[in-house]
C-alpha cells in the first residue's frame, strides 16, 4: 500500500530530527514541507506569531482544534511551562496516530494529550472527563466552517474565562469569513489581525486573535 504524505513526513522526522528536541522536529517538518511536499502545518512564518501570542498568554491549559501531524502541538508544547497542559482534538485516526509518534519523538508527550474524535463531541466532555476548569488559550486550525460553532460551543460549555485568548489560523487562505464576521461583531471579544503568508508559500494569509471579555 502506498505511503501517505503524512507517513512520509513522520519518516522524515524520525530519520532527520533529534529525538527529544522539539525545535529540531519543528525545523525538520518545515524543511520537508517547504522543499519536498507542501502540507497544512501552520509553518515557520505564522508559527512565530503563534509563539509570540502563546508566550504572552503563558497558558496553564491550552486547547488546539485540528492536530493534523502534530506540528503546532510540538511548537506550542516546547514553549509551555512544565506544569502546563495542551489538549489537542483530531478527528482523523490516521492523522492522530502520526501526530502521537511525532509528539513522542519530540519528547513533549507529558504536556500534550491527543483527544480523538470530532470537536463537537469532545468539547462538551472537557470539564468532566478531561478535568478542565477553563481554557487559557485556544488555537483554531481545523475545518474552517467549524471555527464559529466550536467557539460558541466553548462558551456554552463554560470553558472560556475573562482573558481567554483564541487564535485562529487561515483567516485569508483558505479563509474563515463567517468566523471573522461573527467574532469581530461580538462585543464579548476584542480582536486583532496578524497579516502573514500561507505556510511555505508567497500567498497572503492571516491569523486572528480574539480575547474573551467574559
Ligand atoms: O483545511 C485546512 N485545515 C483543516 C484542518 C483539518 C485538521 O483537523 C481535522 S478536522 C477536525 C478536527 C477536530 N474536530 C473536528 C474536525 C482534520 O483531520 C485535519 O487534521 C487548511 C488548509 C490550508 N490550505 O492552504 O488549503 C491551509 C491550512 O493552514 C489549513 O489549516
Ligand atoms: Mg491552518
Amino acid at each position: 500500500m502506498d505511503q501517505s504524505k503524512e507517513q512520509r513526513i513522520l519518516n522524515f522526522v524520525l530519520q532527520n530530527a533529534v529525538r527529544g528536541d522539539p525545535q529540531s522536529v519543528v525545523d525538520t517538518i518545515d524543511k520537508y514541507c517547504s522543499q519536498k511536499e507542501w502540507a497544512m502545518n501552520v509553518g515557520d512564518e505564522k508559527g512565530l506569531i503563534l509563539d509570540k501570542i502563546l508566550e504572552e498568554a503563558k497558558p496553564s491549559t491550552s486547547l488546539e482544534l485540528g492536530t493534523y501531524c502534530g506540528y503546532s502541538a510540538v511548537r506550542m508544547a516546547r514553549l509551555l511551562k512544565p506544569s502546563a497542559r495542551l489538549l489537542t482534538i483530531e478527528f482523523n485516526p490516521k492523522f492522530a496516530a502520526i501526530a502521537k509518534q511525532i509528539i513522542e519523538f519530540a519528547g513533549v508527550q507529558e504536556k500534550v494529550k491527543i483527544l480523538e474524535g470530532p470537536s463537537e463531541e469532545i468539547i462538551p466532555q472537557l470539564k468532566k472527563k478531561h478535568e478542565v476548569d477553563t481554557l487559557d488559550f485556544v488555537f483554531l486550525d481545523h475545518w474552517k466552517e467549524r471555527y464559529t460553532p466550536d467557539t460558541i460551543l466553548l462558551q456554552e460549555c463554560g470553558l472560556l474565562r475573562k482573558g481567554t485568548v483564541i487564535l485562529a489560523d487561515n483567516i485569508i487562505c483558505p479563509g474563515a469569513p463567517e468566523f471573522i464576521n461573527y467574532i469581530r461583531n461580538n462585543s464579548h471579544f476584542v480582536c486583532t489581525n496578524y497579516p502573514s503568508h500561507l505556510e511555505y508559500m508567497k500567498v497572503k494569509d492571516a491569523m486572528e486573535k480574539a480575547v474573551f471579555l467574559g
